[in-house]
């Protein structure tokens, strides 16, 4: 069942009032930080540089900024860590297992290296989809393999910034969505992994859309994505000057729109057909199954999608009556 907390998580979290909150630290970044790009290379375009993981989603960084965010940031790691073990069940011995990137992916790698020392899971191979789960993957003992060097992924895991009723997504928090989208698009089973505060009524109301392009063709594309209704912003470094650079070299930036992603699924083509764009953070029929870590009191499960939305609903309901 939907706790009340949780409904009025859901309920801030689709509303604007969120997404001006969650981006406050963008208002209050210095303006060394946000240096406007020379107007006459962008048009009318208002396009500032902003330090990386605003908006993002380190543990970290979204408790400091998401009001959404459980009051205690441990609990949200909490449910991510149940959230990360129930969805290593799914694993089986000999699967080729995809390897997402951020925190939850991070504690689902955890799981399946734990699994594995433990003798519980036999021949399973990772591929990696950021240096990041590379790296993770080697310390916690899942072998990896490239990409090219299977023909198939039986299962892949990974987290998301947001997620709306039909399962859309927005990922990108940690500038891997480019190779999470192939890995996780070819997988024959997709399994996201998040905490409750993570579903949301409208994308991209609270959470910018994630946009890898080319560094050669940075000033048109931030012009073709401001004339598609969005406020692009480069994502910057936090520990480094200057921009993020993926792992694949390119650049990020960062898409807010205003009113929120009325239709993801046009939204990401018609970011796609931009010359210069690599890939964008919006997932659309990519998600075969979303598990989410719900709390209850002091209670934490983890339940399937459906199961929470209609808990959503229901609760909803009752509250309304
Ligand atoms: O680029 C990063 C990924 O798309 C992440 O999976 C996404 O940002 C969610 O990360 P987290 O599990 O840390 O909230």
């Amino acid at each position: 069942m939907a706790s009340s907390a949780m409904l009025q998580n859901i309920a801030v979290a689709s509303s604007a009032a969120t997404s001006v909150a969650r981006f406050r630290s963008i208002a209050a970044a210095p303006s060394s930080q946000r240096v406007a790009l020379g107007q006459s290379h962008l048009g009318s375009a208002k396009v500032f540089f902003t330090p990386a993981r605003i908006g993002s989603r380190s543990s970290s960084h979204r408790a400091a900024t998401q009001v959404v965010a459980l009051k205690d940031p441990s609990s949200q790691d909490n449910l991510k860590r149940a959230v990360a073990k129930k969805a290593i069940e799914l694993v089986k011995s000999g699967m080729v297992v995809g390897l997402g990137t951020g925190s939850t992916s991070s504690m689902a790698i955890e799981e399946l290296g734990n699994l594995i020392q433990a003798n519980k899971l036999k021949d399973i191979v990772g591929v990696a989809t950021s240096y990041q789960s590379k790296v993770l993957a080697r310390q916690f003992g899942v072998k990896t393999v490239d990409l090219n060097d299977v023909n198939h992924i039986d299962i892949a895991f990974d987290g998301a910034d947001e997620v709306d009723s039909g399962m859309s997504l927005i990922k990108g928090g940690g500038a891997a969505h480019t190779m999470e989208k192939v890995v996780d698009s070819i997988a024959k089973e997709c399994v996201i992994l998040i905490d409750e505060t993570k579903v949301v009524k409208t994308l991209g109301l609270s959470f910018p859309v994630p946009v890898e392009v080319l560094p050669f063709a940075l000033a048109p594309v931030l012009r073709a994505l401001a004339a598609l209704g969005g406020q692009p912003e480069i994502r910057t470094a936090l520990r480094k000057d200057g921009p993020v650079i993926t792992d694949l070299g390119n650049m990020v930036v960062d898409v807010r729109f205003p009113e929120g992603v009325k239709d993801p699924a046009e939204m990401e083509t018609k970011i796609n057909m931009i010359p210069g764009v690599i890939d964008n953070g919006l997932f659309i029929n990519v998600a075969h199954k979303v598990l989410v870590g719900t709390k209850d009191g002091d209670e934490t499960s983890v339940v399937e999608f459906a199961e929470f939305v209609s808990s959503m609903k229901s609760s909803t309901e009752g509250v309304s009556a």
